[in-house]
């Protein structure tokens, strides 16, 4: 993988299981196929178990997939060695976990936090990626530079979290929940951050969120549904999406008109398919075959 620049994911047949204490297996992720173009910006919506934590475990190397392949540029991080993968994930793939303290060393300073972050960049990476100041200063955190991370509010710790985690100008940034339970100052801080370390370095930047506000800023988002992406949106349009098989996930508001059993007709044309209800070509009731 090269060192600079935003990295690409790439996801095919991606499975996930879980093991529970009692011995059964929870199917968290089945069959995610997913590209993201290096530079670009996501958001992952979906409902509470949808999958949208696994799916980012798995893109940072914190877990790896049951079956399946992701790609990070042409590393393969589901067969990389776990030596190969925490170099990556110190280096080039930075994840955010929810819940800021998770993320960040309580009992040191903000300033420390940072730097701790910078240990393994090499002096000419030091050198492009911001300073502490700098870092400190665009979370708004100046004041609180040598305050002990313990003492710091939830905003704080969360701002501070984001700091930390794009300290190494990262190829590849994956936030889950980075602005829940933020005023809306400090979220559009945190947003306004992640944006700006797209523009600056080129990151390729992946959220997990359930705020509305917060994806309406990202030019793509997708979306979950039962451990398999359901659907996208681009700039704002809604688009269903081919799984494997041809299953099609159509969104919610054709699902209430057209409920599952529905007897549709597909017809493919060049650059669009049609699909239409039978009922009145066919004199098929529109509920006589569920
Ligand atoms: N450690 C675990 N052990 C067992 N099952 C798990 C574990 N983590 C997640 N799951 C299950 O996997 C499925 C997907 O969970 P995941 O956390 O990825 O969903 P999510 O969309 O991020 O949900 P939320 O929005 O509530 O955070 C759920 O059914 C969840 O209960």
């Amino acid at each position: 993988m090269q060192d600079g620049g935003g990295i690409g994911v790439r996801c095919s047949g991606v499975v996930h299981l879980y093991r529970t204490f009692e011995g059964h297996d929870v199917v968290a992720l089945q069959g995610v196929d997913l590209e993201i173009a290096p530079g670009e910006r996501v958001a992952f919506l979906g409902p509470s178990g949808s999958g949208k934590s696994t799916l980012l475990a798995l893109l940072g190397g914190i877990q790896r997939p049951s079956a399946g392949r992701i790609l990070l540029g042409d590393d393969d991080i589901s067969r990389m060695g776990e030596r190969h993968l925490a170099r990556l994930r110190a280096r080039r793939v930075a994840t955010m976990l929810q819940g800021a303290t998770r993320n960040l060393l309580p009992y040191t300073t903000a300033r420390r936090n940072i730097e701790f972050a910078r240990v393994g960049m090499t002096a000419e990476e030091a050198d492009r990626a911001p300073g502490v100041n700098d870092l400190l200063d665009r979370m708004g955190l100046t004041d609180q530079a040598d305050q002990v991370v313990s003492t710091m509010s939830g905003g704080q710790r969360q701002r501070l979290a984001l700091a930390c985690a794009v300290a190494t100008t990262p190829g590849l940034l994956l936030a889950d929940e980075p602005t829940s339970q933020l005023s809306h100052a400090d979220r559009d801080a945190v947003v306004g951050l992640l944006h700006d370390l797209n523009r600056d370095f080129g990151t390729t930047v992946v959220v997990v969120t359930h705020q509305p506000e917060v994806a309406a800023t990202f030019p793509r988002t997708v979306t979950m549904k039962g451990g398999r992406v359901g659907s996208e949106g681009h700039h704002g349009a809604e688009y269903a999406v081919i799984g494997s098989e041809g299953v099609l996930h159509l969104p919610s508001h054709v699902t209430t008109q057209w409920p599952a059993g529905t007897l549709v007709r597909v017809e493919a044309e060049p650059r669009r398919i049609v699909i239409t209800h039978p009922a009145d070509e066919t004199g098929i009731p529109r509920d006589g075959l569920r």
